[in-house]
Parts: C-alpha cells; structure tokens; sequence
C-alpha cells in the first residue's frame, strides 16, 4: 500500500487501500458469521446499536472505529467471551455454522475451539512452546499426532523455524512478536473456521507487527479473520472488507476496503478516515 501524506499532512492521513489481488473477489465468498438485528449492553449502556451484517469467510475484516464505539465488544460477542461478563446482555442473532450462537444447545467452549482468539497482549501460558500450542488440543480430547499437530501449527503461525530446537522452553522467553506468533499458533492448534483479533499488533514493535501482518494475510488463505484496529493504515493494508463504527455502537458503513477508504458514503466515515476526529 501507499501512505500519502497531502499539504496539511499533519492533520489529514489519507490511505490507499491495498486491493489484495490475489484473492477472488469478496463477493464471491460465502457467509462465515452473520450479525443480525445485534444489540449489546452493559447494564443499562448499549454498546452495540442494533447492528446487522455478514461478514465473508477466508477473507479478512477489519473493524475500526473511535475509542469506546463497541468493537470489542462486537468482537467478543461472536464467539461469546462476553459471557463471563455478568452485566453484558446479547439480543439478536450471530449466526456460526446454520446456528445462532446463542442458542441455548450452544456449548460455548466448542464454539470458541471454532472460533479463536488472539488478545492485543501476547499471553502466552507459563508452560513450554510446545504446551502452550498442546493446550486446547488436549481439552478437546484430540487423538491424533499432537507433535504434528503442534509442528503444523506453529508453521502456521510462521514460528517453526524460530523455535523447532526449543519446543521444550517456556514460552515466556520467546519475544513480543514470537509470543504473539505463539498465540496464534494456540488459537490454530483446534482447527477453527474464525480467528478473532484484538488489536494484535499495538503492543509490539513495528517489525514484529509487519510480521504479524504478514501472517494474517496468510491466514486468510485457510481462515475467515476478523480483527479489530486502530491503525487505519493496517487496516486498509491487510484487510478486505472494512466496518466503522461510530460512537454509540452503531456500524455506520461496512464495504469493500477500498471503497471506505478511497470513496466512502458518508462524511462521518470520511472525516473519520482522515483524522478529523476520533
Ligand atoms: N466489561 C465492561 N463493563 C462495562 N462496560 C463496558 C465493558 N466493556 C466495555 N464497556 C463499555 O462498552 C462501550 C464499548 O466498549 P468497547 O471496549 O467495546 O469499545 P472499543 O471500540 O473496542 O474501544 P477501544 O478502541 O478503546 O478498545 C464503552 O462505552 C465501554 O465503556
């Protein structure tokens, strides 16, 4: 991508979408997860404003938005980590598979192995490479080669050949950018259909980040992503289709990625987009 700056650069971040060539159009992807009719709260705030959209599967989607607008809740709320929060109420449907993940046959420990997550915080467990990747395999009770499996995963997440002599050493003495590469390599290890991102870069140094973009825009061959950020830029580079949310939880536009960063519809996304506010 290209990061031009105008005349009045210092207020005014224009960004060219990159337009991701080598994948088929998006419109030709099916559905991974569909929001419909979807409001959040917390008590008596809304933090999702009745929000209605599908989102394609084996692309990336970005999720941008000012501070406090609901993306991460929008996030959690697809594979249900919003549960362990007492005072968060779902109403409407996200649909997964043919089924609204709320449904109350839903088992939401099947759903996350389904559905991953990788935090803005790299955290791995205080356990070796190789357990760390082993975790959610063995919960799951998985029978086959769990060294292939985690040797599989690890290349994955682009890890393998930074750490294949030292599967035993804890993962707490890998870097940023390699515990992160770590978490992903966790949150593939199950074999899920959805990889959630939170702001997965923002704790690490530039180099590390582009490698973990890099990655993603790997991931996306096998996996439908779906990441939250505030890097605007990293949103029009790896991204496919793009969401801004605004203030309130509402999702005010949602399109190709090129299109919301080149020509959007509305002035608020624009004013957005190139940093008028927010
Ligand atoms: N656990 C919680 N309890 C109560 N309110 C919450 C909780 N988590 C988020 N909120 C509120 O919900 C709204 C949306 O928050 P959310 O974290 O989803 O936004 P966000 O767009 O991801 O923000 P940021 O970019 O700052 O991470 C905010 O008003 C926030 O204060």
């Amino acid at each position: 991508m290209s990061n031009t700056t105008s005349d009045d650069s210092l207020i005014t971040t224009e960004v060219q979408a990159d337009s991701n060539d080598d994948r088929a159009p998006v419109n030709e992807a099916g559905t991974a997860v569909a929001a419909r009719d979807l409001n959040v709260y917390y008590g008596d705030e809304q933090a999702i404003n009745d929000v209605t959209m599908e989102i394609p599967e084996k692309r990336v989607t970005a999720l941008i938005g000012p501070s406090g607008c609901g993306k991460s809740t929008f996030l959690r709320t697809i594979n249900r980590m919003n549960d362990m929060i007492d005072i968060c109420r779902v109403e409407g449907d996200v649909e997964f598979g043919g089924k609204n993940v709320y449904d109350a046959d839903v088992d939401p420990v099947a759903l996350r192995r389904k559905i991953g997550m990788v935090f803005q915080k790299p955290n791995p467990f205080p356990k070796s490479i190789r357990d760390n990747v082993a975790y959610g395999l063995k919960i799951q009770g998985f029978d086959g080669d769990v060294d292939a499996r985690v040797e599989e995963s690890l290349k994955g997440a682009a890890l393998w050949d930074e750490v294949k002599d030292q599967l035993h050493s804890s993962g707490l003495e890998l870097s940023g950018g390699q515990q992160q590469r770590l978490c992903i390599a966790r949150a593939i290890a199950p074999d899920p259909e959805v990889i959630l991102m939170d702001e997965p870069t923002s704790a690490l140094d530039p180099v590390a980040a582009s490698k973990i973009e890099d990655l993603i825009d790997d991931l996306a061959e096998e996996y439908t992503v779906i990441i939250v950020t505030h890097n605007m830029q990293q949103a029009a580079r790896i991204s496919d289709r793009t969401a801004v949310f605004l203030t309130g939880g509402e999702l005010v536009e949602y399109d190709d990625t090129a299109k919301i960063f080149e020509d959007p519809e509305q002035q608020r996304v624009e004013d957005y987009i190139t940093g008028k506010f927010g």
